[in-house]
């Protein structure tokens, strides 16, 4: 099984000879990371949410990439201009959304609520997660459902876990019961179905999760009514949210801004109050029912938001200091990256870090619109900023990052010899099963793909840069006795991807944030920026 790392970084074009790597259902990662550093660690094993992996992963692979900072040469995106909206028709000032850590208890959201209140001059949308670690327990108390059986369904232990941090909350904030009473008492009957029918569809599965955001959104929402702060609490699956029907993975629909702009403001005129939005959440549009966007996604209904209503800045707020330059819980010398442009966000969510939801920074990219990437901890540290291009000048290496449950196929055949269509046949297998490849490398005889395993999870087909830095990065892996498996270059040109056996990625990751972030980063950074006197303007 397979791990991934992307190292982004100012290096030279370089060409690649795809290594053949012997046909096996090894899992491993490669990712096209364009800009911003990521390092994506792949393992085979199936993770049960995001970033928590069911099991250890033994002789699995790890795909290392090593990647550039694009050069922001312009603009390669088709925007779409929003509508203009007037200074004076703008209802609200910005979006601010807060994640499960900054939620995780009344003390918490009091602490939410004094941050929100600590603007005066701001009219926010807010965008809420569930409490704390509420969609993992969800998610588990559905799976024990499943087979516990109808009368044992009030002993699942996740369940009362729930309800105790729920109504311990309402207590604590001085807010009515009733506020979720209603909702407590159907996430119990919907529990007993699931045990009736020993049955969890994906679909109903998004039900059951929505349960945390629509209980957080409305504790929330009576806490500040009660502060004396008119609030509104909107179920966004009822507001305009319009998505596929891909349950657990939707997609938001381009029919959502309008919509919810014309909600959110139409609410506004007539009866000025601060929405407390659910993340995460929307509505099918072929069967109505409700629809996650995929673990994280409370970033994207900020980011979607914001772009809905035009409004010039989302702000994320996390229990980290921004983007930082690696996972904090493998590298506690991470640094926060004070900029990064849309492109090096996107890539590097995409890549793994499990910081920023993948599809995230596309609305707020469309409608130019900075986001924020603040600490809720520590709302003093400026955090990151994300905005259309930054300056590159000095910009080396971004971010490191993780990504598991990454799948690689290689696919050796001497049929491939002077035969054209060969990889046409291959790509149309997978777009007949719906599946997106992150990454190729080929030779004459092969072809090795990673494909995307958010899609692959969701289908349960799971089981289970050269120049100079990449000549650092190298020497680092060789230091540590790592052989690197296969490399392969992003389509994007300043990525390089690299395998390696999973067991060895936490290992190379730390050995390789030391080199590029821990050490003096002058030697490095002058050796890239005099290089050969240009600077890669890559794209
Ligand atoms: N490169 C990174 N920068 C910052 N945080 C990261 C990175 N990689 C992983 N993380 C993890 O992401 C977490 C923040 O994301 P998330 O859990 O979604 O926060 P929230 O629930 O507040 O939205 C951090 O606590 C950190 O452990
Ligand atoms: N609660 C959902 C949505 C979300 O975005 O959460 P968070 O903001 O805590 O990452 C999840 O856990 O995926």
């Amino acid at each position: 099984m397979a791990s991934a790392m992307n190292l982004c970084g100012n290096y030279y074009n370089s060409t690649f000879a795809a290594a053949s790597v012997k046909a096996s259902h090894c899992q491993s990662h490669l990712l096209p990371c364009r800009i911003g550093f990521s390092v994506s660690v792949g393992a085979a094993v199936p993770i049960s949410c995001r970033g928590e992996r069911g099991g250890s992963g033994s002789g699995n692979k790890t795909a290392f990439s090593v990647s550039c900072c694009r050069a922001a040469t312009g603009r390669d995106i088709l925007v779409e201009e929003n509508e203009a909206v007037s200074e004076t028709e703008r209802s609200y000032t910005c979006v601010m959304k807060f994640g499960g850590s900054s939620l995780a208890s009344a003390e918490r959201m009091r602490e939410v609520a004094n941050l929100i209140m600590s603007f005066p001059e701001e009219r926010p949308v807010i965008v809420l997660s569930a409490m704390g670690k509420t969609t993992n327990l969800l998610l588990l108390a559905g799976e024990k459902a499943v087979s516990c059986g109808v009368s044992n369904v009030d002993n699942i232990e996740e369940l009362s876990t729930i309800k105790d941090l729920h109504l311990r909350t309402v207590d604590q904030l001085g807010v009515d019961r009733n506020v979720i009473a209603k909702h407590l008492e159907e996430l119990e009957q919907l529990l007993k179905g699931v045990a009736m029918m020993k049955e969890l569809t994906r679909r109903t599965q998004d039900y059951l999760v929505s349960f945390g955001e629509c209980m957080s959104t409305r504790i929330f929402a009576a806490y500040l009514n009660k502060m004396g702060v008119k609030a509104r609490q909107y179920d966004a699956f009822e507001m305009g949210f319009i998505t596929t029907d891909d349950f657990t993975n939707a997609d938001i629909l381009e029919a959502t801004y309008p919509a919810v702009a014309k909600r959110l403001h139409g609410d506004w005129v007539a009866d000025p109050a601060i929405p407390i939005v659910t993340g995460f959440l929307g509505k099918a549009r072929k069967s109505c029912a409700v629809t996650t966007l995929g673990r994280g996604g409370s970033d994207l209904t900020a980011t979607t938001i914001g772009r809905a209503l035009g409004l010039p800045e989302i702000q994320v707020w996390k229990d980290v200091d921004g983007v930082l330059t690696s996972d904090p819980n493998i590298c506690p010398q991470a640094e926060p990256v004070p900029c990064l442009t849309f492109d090096e966000a996107a890539e590097l969510a995409y890549f793994g870090a499990q910081v920023l939801h993948p599809q995230s920074m596309r609305p707020a990219r469309e409608g130019d619109i900075p986001v924020r990437v603040k600490n809720s901890y520590n709302p003093k540290a400026p955090g990151t900023l994300i905005t259309k291009a930054r300056d590159m000048s000095k910009a080396v290496l971004t971010s490191i990052v993780l990504k598991r449950n990454v799948t690689m196929l290689d696919i050796v055949s001497t049929r491939m010899l002077g035969q054209y269509g060969f990889l046409a046949k291959v790509f149309s297998i997978f777009e007949d099963l719906g599946i997106s490849v992150d990454v190729v490398a080929t030779s004459e005889v092969s072809i090795s793909l990673t494909l995307d395993p958010s899609k692959l999870w969701s289908r349960e087909l799971i089981q289970q840069k050269s120049s100079l830095i990449l000549e650092k990065a190298f020497r680092v892996l060789r230091t540590l006795g790592v052989n690197v498996q296969m490399i392969s270059q992003g389509a994007s040109k300043v990525n390089i991807s690299l395998i390696v056996n999973d067991s060895e990625a936490e290992q190379c990751v730390r050995a390789l944030h030391k080199t590029f972030f821990d050490s003096e980063p002058s030697q490095l950074e002058n050796e890239c920026i005099q290089g050969n006197g240009s600077h890669p303007a890559i794209s």
